[in-house]
Parts: structure tokens; C-alpha cells; sequence
């Protein structure tokens, strides 16, 4: 058994990993609980959509070297939407443990904006026992590199043309910004698919963008030192005047969300956004596995698909994870066969023609 770090008294300290779909949140979040030494760390990852998985993420837990004492999955819309009916009660429910976690890590939908999460750490059963140690927002580097600041800078574009009352940022856009707004640490994934120089060149435009003293990292897989990622100590639920959102221009008042304690500036875009959840029969090959879904990624809106397949005549199941241009498939020995992949785009993205080179839609439960 572990003993306790903290002293009494003491928060819990806890870290909010956010970034936009696929930067690479989950694939730092495995390298931190696979480095954490013995701490005992609780894990909440919230899904965007109702895939109540991710597939990589548990098979990292079944790892005996991963330090996660508790994995809790939050499926029931935007963690930044649902922070009080979801995040907090998850919350007391850690608390009120024997022995509590001696950090508590959250990984945010690539939708959500963090500050409406950081707020909830003011709530006054959260607010005495734990404080936001840091914000780390992890950024897709290939992707920026490639000036798409969205994974997918044409239906981005699409969008734009397609709503001519449109006279700010995208959604994705403010997203982006609110995350780095935000940020306390600023890890530029991916750094291996890109050259030293235009790295400097993306971190040069992102410095623009975040608060002064706040550190840009680069990382590859995520892989950071646990010191670096963890005892930042920002206090950020203190701090929020400095991280404040955009203010967005338009109304609305129609949608009703459960964050009904924090004020209007909550508002967010999270209706600009779709997920669905696809069952996909046995392909042939993995190949034509490949090719099938990066032909889906190429279509318009399409963000992000990821899940878990089956190709005929292999037991493990194939997992499946595109972002933008880059599709990587695996085969997950011992991993569960979902046939499911989740495909989220930009609202109004052609579902039928993903489905039609993909699976069927899943009926609702
Ligand atoms: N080449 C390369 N690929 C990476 C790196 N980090 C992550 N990836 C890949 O990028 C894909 C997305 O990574 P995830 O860790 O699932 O990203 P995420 O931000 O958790 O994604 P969502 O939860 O869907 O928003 C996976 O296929 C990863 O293997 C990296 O540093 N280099």
C-alpha cells in the first residue's frame, strides 16, 4: 500500500488536460500514469458523444506499471456542460474515500472549453479539499504546422462559406483560443512529425495567444516528466479573470444547460458539433480498413473517428484512430472487439455517406 503524501489539510491537487480532438490528450494522460512512481492518481475522462470507452486508455490501465486507482468515465455530454450534474457529484464521490487520491487528473472532451471546469472547482464542496494545480493544453503540432488550427482546415473553410452571418471566429477557432486562454502549461504534441525549425515557428504563434509565464513544451507520445506535468501549483479557480473565454456574440437562450451556477458567459458552441456512434461489420483486411476510413476523413466536417474493429480471420480486434490526414490502426491483443467506431464532425457533416463507406448507425439505446 502507498502511503499518503499529502498533509493534512493539504488539497488534493488536480490537473485538467485539455486540447483539441486528438491532439494527443490521452496518449500524454497513459505516459503520465505509466511514470507517476506509486502516487495514487484518480483518473475522469470525459467523452464527447456516447462512446462510454476509450479503448487505448483502458488497455494502458491493465498495465501493471499504470498508476490510475480509479477510472471514471463521464459520458454524459461535455464535462463544461454538465459540470454539475456529472463533474460534481464524481468529485464528492472521490472525496468521500477512505483514502482519497493524491491527485486527481481530468481529461476533457477535445470540445470542451476548460474554464467553466476550472470554475467548478469554487463550488463549496469541491473548493475546500482539492485546487486546480495546472491546466495543461495539449496542442496537435503536425496539425498547426500545417496551418489547420481545426484537424480539418477544409471543413472549416465549408462551414465559414455555408453561414455568411459568421462574422467572428469559428467555433473551433474560439475553442482553440479558450483553450490556450486557459492553459498553465502548453505541451505542442506530435513534435516528431515535424521539423525542428517549423516547430520554433508554430510555438513563435501560439505565444501570442496564451498568458504571459505560461511555458510552451514540446513532446513526443506525450512523453513528459512527471515533474514537468504535475506541482504547478497554479490555483487557477483563483486566477480566472485572466483566462476568461470569449465573450460570443450570438444569443443562445433557447439552450438550456445544467451549469446553472456559473453565469452567462458560459455559453459555448458545443451545438456547432456532432458525434455518432457507427456499428462497423468485419472488413476484409486491415487495409481496406484504412483506406475506408481515411476516404471518411476526407469528407467534409469529419473531425475525428476512433474505436475498435474487427477483421476477419484475426481474434484481437484492430483499433482505429484518425486525426486529419493520419490514419494508425493497431491490432489490441486481449483488448475488447467493439465493431464501434465514433465519428465526430462539424454539425451537418454527410452521415450517410461516412456510414455508407463505414457501418450503420447505431440504434439508441
Ligand atoms: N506521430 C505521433 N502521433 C501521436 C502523438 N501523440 C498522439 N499521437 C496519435 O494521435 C492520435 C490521437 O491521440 P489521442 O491521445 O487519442 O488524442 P486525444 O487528444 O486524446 O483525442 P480525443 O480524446 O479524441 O480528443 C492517436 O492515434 C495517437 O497515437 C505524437 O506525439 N506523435
Amino acid at each position: 500500500m502507498t502511503t499518503q503524501n499529502l498533509q493534512p489539510g493539504q488539497k488534493i491537487p488536480a490537473t485538467i488536460v485539455t486540447g483539441f480532438l486528438g491532439a494527443g490528450k490521452t496518449t500524454l494522460i497513459r505516459n503520465l500514469l505509466q511514470n507517476a512512481n506509486g502516487k495514487r492518481i484518480a483518473l475522469i475522462v470525459n467523452e464527447f458523444g456516447d462512446m462510454g470507452f476509450d479503448g487505448s486508455l483502458v488497455n494502458g490501465c491493465a498495465d501493471p506499471d499504470c498508476a490510475a486507482e480509479e477510472v471514471v468515465e463521464l459520458t454524459n455530454g461535455c464535462i463544461c456542460c454538465t459540470v454539475a450534474d456529472d463533474f460534481l457529484p464524481t468529485m464528492e464521490m472521490l472525496l468521500s474515500r477512505e483514502t482519497p487520491p493524491e491527485h486527481i487528473v481530468i481529461e476533457t472532451s477535445g470540445l470542451a472549453l476548460p474554464q467553466p471546469l476550472v470554475r467548478a472547482f469554487s463550488w463549496p464542496s469541491v473548493k475546500t479539499r482539492v485546487t486546480v494545480d495546472g491546466v495543461v493544453t495539449v496542442l496537435d503540432a503536425a496539425a498547426l504546422a500545417e496551418g489547420r488550427i481545426a484537424l480539418d482546415e477544409e471543413a472549416l473553410e465549408a462551414q465559414r462559406a455555408a453561414d455568411e452571418a459568421l462574422d467572428h471566429e469559428s467555433p473551433v477557432e474560439e475553442l482553440f483560443q479558450d483553450q490556450l486562454r486557459c492553459a498553465d502549461l502548453v505541451v505542442l504534441n506530435k513534435a516528431d512529425l515535424v521539423a525542428a525549425d517549423t516547430l520554433k515557428s508554430v510555438e513563435s504563434g501560439i505565444q501570442a495567444e496564451i498568458r504571459p509565464a505560461v511555458h510552451i513544451v514540446s513532446s513526443e507520445n506525450g512523453t513528459l516528466p512527471i515533474e514537468v506535468l504535475l506541482g504547478r501549483q497554479s490555483a487557477a479557480e483563483d486566477d480566472m479573470a485572466a483566462r476568461h473565454e470569449h465573450h460570443h456574440h450570438h444569443h443562445d437562450d433557447d439552450h438550456e444547460d445544467h451549469d446553472d451556477h456559473h453565469n452567462h458567459h458560459d455559453h459555448h458552441h458545443h451545438d456547432d458539433f456532432e458525434s455518432h456512434v457507427l456499428e462497423v461489420p468485419a472488413f476484409d483486411a486491415l487495409k481496406t480498413a484504412e483506406t475506408k476510413v481515411l476516404e471518411a476523413m476526407a469528407l467534409k466536417g469529419v473531425l475525428r473517428i476512433k474505436g475498435a474493429i474487427r477483421i476477419e480471420g484475426k481474434s484481437a480486434p484492430a483499433m482505429v484512430q484518425a486525426v486529419g490526414p493520419r490514419v494508425e490502426t493497431w491490432f489490441a491483443a486481449g483488448a475488447e472487439s467493439s465493431g464501434r467506431l465514433v465519428v465526430i464532425g462539424l454539425k451537418g457533416f454527410d452521415l450517410e455517406a461516412v456510414s455508407a463507406l463505414l457501418g450503420t448507425l447505431r440504434a439508441a439505446a
